[in-house]
């Protein structure tokens, strides 16, 4: 999500926008801002990066010093934006969003970093994508208040210094392992967000109802949660294509059986695979014998770009122990040739979980 896209969201639910007018006008972003958790203790799931946050806000908050910057790495929906708004929430501050992209000279980061107050919290999404002019500028933000504005260009140049006020960063990335180390070492804190355990899921599930006040049967709150692929974002979109499913073709009580024949017609399976991950699977197996294959093949085959197939499809298939990344490319393990109802060849061996190829 981007910046303008947020606020927007955010500003809509707080010029007090009901939840169910947004809904009822289909606006995602604000239905989606509105079942954020706003609180630490709304939070559910992740106990541990909660529990690291608390303590490092209260001795912030102990020592009346902004908090140390913040790393959040992890797939797409897991909570990185919110817990930054829980962040800025829980510490009083403000928050200012932007995104890595949207930096691209160190010009505008210089901009956005200039116009922070004391105690600011800096939310940068998609903080990997960011040019790296403007990361190395980061770098001296982030550990001395202060950044060196060039002005002019060649012989000719000047570096006007401009200090800063204690701000804290709060960088979001779904690939940690692609930020410079230097980056990296300069946030004081890094969590890694995990996908959820089905119960986690089913409680987001319970209180995402509550606020929509969708009615649920039995076991349909559980039906929902096992097939999100791990993830609040999609645990929430479905609950609402279910809910949808209810209230036309039933009596608007979202059960196990209504959960599973609306999320059948959405082309989502029992283990929470959708079309894009079953794609993935059935090009490695059926088109490439099982792998290796590289991911941008794997994308094309599949008409998508290859960082979603990177991002988005392969950490659950992954998770799901149904693809392995090897050295030498994408293999399908044995697992995922039996959830697409094939028989794996017989290189696989009968214990074998990975194809072994040929190193001649
Ligand atoms: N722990 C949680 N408890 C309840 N709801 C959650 C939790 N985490 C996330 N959500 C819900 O999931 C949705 C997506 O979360 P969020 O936008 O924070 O994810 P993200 O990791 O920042 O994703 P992206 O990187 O794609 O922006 C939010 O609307 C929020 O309602």
């Amino acid at each position: 999500m981007d910046e303008s896209q947020l606020d927007a969201a955010e500003s809509a639910y707080v010029a007090g926008r009901s939840l169910t007018t947004a809904e009822a006008e289909g606006d995602e972003r604000v239905v989606e801002a509105a079942l954020r958790p706003r609180t630490l203790a709304e939070v559910i799931g992740q106990e541990r990066v909660r529990e690291q946050l608390a303590l490092l806000l209260e001795a912030a908050r102990r020592r009346e010093r902004v908090p140390d910057h913040v790393l959040l790495s992890g797939p797409p929906g897991l909570g990185k934006t919110t817990l930054a708004m829980i962040i800025a929430a829980e510490m009083s501050s403000p928050l200012r969003l932007t995104s890595g992209p949207a930096i691209t000279h160190a010009g505008d980061l210089a901009a956005i970093l200039s116009g922070l107050n004391e105690g600011d919290v800096l939310f940068v999404d998609e903080i990997h994508r960011m040019s790296r002019p403007a990361e190395e500028m980061l770098y001296m933000a982030m550990e001395d208040f202060r950044v060196d504005v060039i002005i002019g260009k060649g012989p000719g140049a000047t570096a006007i210094p401009l200090e800063i006020p204690p701000f804290t960063l709060v960088g979001a990335t779904t690939r940690a392992g692609l930020l410079p180390g230097p980056l990296r070492d300069r946030f004081g804190f890094t969590a890694h967000l995990e996908f959820y355990e089905p119960a986690d899921l089913e409680q987001i599930v319970r209180r995402s109802s509550d606020l929509l006040e969708v009615e649920l049967g039995s076991d349909g709150a559980g039906e929902i949660s096992r097939r999100s692929r791990g993830t609040p974002r999609i645990a929430n979109r479905l609950l609402r294509r279910v809910r949808d499913y209810a209230q036309v073709r039933a009596d608007g009580v979202v059960t196990r059986d209504i959960a599973r024949r609306a999320l059948d017609l959405f082309e989502v399976d029992e283990s929470g695979l959708d079309r894009l991950d079953r794609g993935v699977l059935d090009v490695l197996c059926r088109r490439f014998g099982g792998g290796p294959v590289g991911v941008s093949t794997l994308a094309v085959a599949v008409g998508e770009e290859r960082e979603t197939v990177e991002e988005v499809a392969e950490p659950f298939l992954v998770r799901l122990g149904l693809l392995a990344r090897t050295p030498r490319g994408r293999v399908a393990t044995r697992a995922a040739w039996e959830h697409l109802g094939l028989a794996a060849p017989a290189a696989y061996g009968p214990d074998t979980l990975l194809f072994e190829p040929d190193h001649d």
